[in-house]
């Protein structure tokens, strides 16, 4: 995210290619210049919601990454992306929370949506941050609009972490009250957080993309909310909705990080409008490539 903000990352706005009225394919070109981290790489990510209506337990999101190298341009691998894409993305809102939140106190989190997204987002949040609400008990609200969906990622992550209480909630309103930090992670097409849900300094890291990148939240939040952006120029391209409306983005995260934006105060609602970064896919790529080199090449 520094290195984007700094520029010493490459990666144009992406080109999107619909299929049909739900579905689309991204371009996701990017170019890293670092030698520890850094590579020449395009994603492609085909994004089909109604997958899931087709019943053979399809992901939604399907990717894959073209690592080239930067110097003669030969393809070296693809690999692929659907495990990078669920844990950059929720790499970013840690980074984006830790950042945001940094002088609040965090009690309450709340994740709406129970898919790929909402499961590592879930598994990130509760490794990274401690959540306790009022009992000093560590818990994690999950809501989704199937809520089957959230009661069965409830139950296999209450498994999978004793420490932590994961809880489902059958209302999107119960789960967002009181929270500090809220997580948007599904297909919504129209708003499932309002304004007067939300208590003072609440954070929200909207992940969610249909069609558009800003229909999870009422338009009414992205006005009172001081919005942070992954990268300028894809939100440029791509966040023309919530231009229009008249919001105006604060800065990106990588420049928060690096002190060049001010964070905001306490008592103000931050969003931080993720709509992923091509470099990160890059990185992540050439580390997976790195490793898989040292493991069953020997090099
Ligand atoms: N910002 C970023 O970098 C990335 C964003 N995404 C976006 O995150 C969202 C979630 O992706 P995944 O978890 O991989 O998908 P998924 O299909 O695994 O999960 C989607 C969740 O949204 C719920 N959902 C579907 N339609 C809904 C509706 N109309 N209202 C409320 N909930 C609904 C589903 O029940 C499911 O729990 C998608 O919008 C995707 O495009 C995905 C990857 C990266
Ligand atoms: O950056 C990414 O991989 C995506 N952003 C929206 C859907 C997938």
């Amino acid at each position: 995210m520094g290195s984007v903000s700094k520029r010493r990352a490459i990666q144009t706005a992406r080109a999107r290619t619909c299929s049909n009225s739900t579905s689309f394919l991204l371009t996701m070109p990017g170019f890293l210049d670092d030698s520890n981290f850094g590579a020449l790489s395009c994603k492609l990510i085909t994004v089909c919601p109604n997958n899931v209506h087709l019943g053979k337990s399809l992901p939604t999101i399907n990717a894959n990454i073209t690592l080239f190298d930067e110097t003669t341009g030969i393809l070296k691998a693809i690999i692929s992306g659907n495990e990078i894409t669920k844990w950059r993305t929720a790499a970013a809102s840690v980074v984006a929370t830790k950042y945001l939140t940094a002088k609040k106190g965090l009690r309450v989190l709340a994740i709406l949506g129970a898919g790929a997204q909402g499961e590592i987002h879930a598994v990130a949040f509760q490794h990274f941050f401690n959540f306790e609400e009022a009992n000093s008990k560590r818990l994690i609200r999950i809501w989704n609009h199937n809520t089957l969906k959230a009661e069965k990622l409830v139950s296999k992550l209450n498994q999978l972490y004793c420490g932590t209480v994961f809880k489902c909630f059958k209302s999107n309103e119960m789960c967002v009250k009181e929270a500090d930090v809220i997580i948007t992670a599904t297909f919504a097409s129209e708003p499932i957080v309002q304004l007067k849900w939300l208590k003072k300094g609440t954070h929200i890291n909207a992940v969610g993309a249909g069609l558009t990148h800003y229909s999870e939240l009422s338009e009414s939040i992205y006005l009172a909310s001081d919005v942070y952006i992954d990268y300028s120029e894809g939100a440029e391209a791509e966040l023309t909705g919530l231009k229009e409306l008249g919001v105006e983005f604060k800065g990106e995260i990588g420049t928060l990080v690096s002190g060049g934006v001010s964070p905001s105060s306490v008592n103000q609602i931050t969003v931080f409008q993720s709509l992923g970064m091509a470099v990160e896919d890059c990185a992540m790529a050439r580390m997976v490539y790195d490793l898989y080199k040292k493991q069953y090449r020997n090099v």
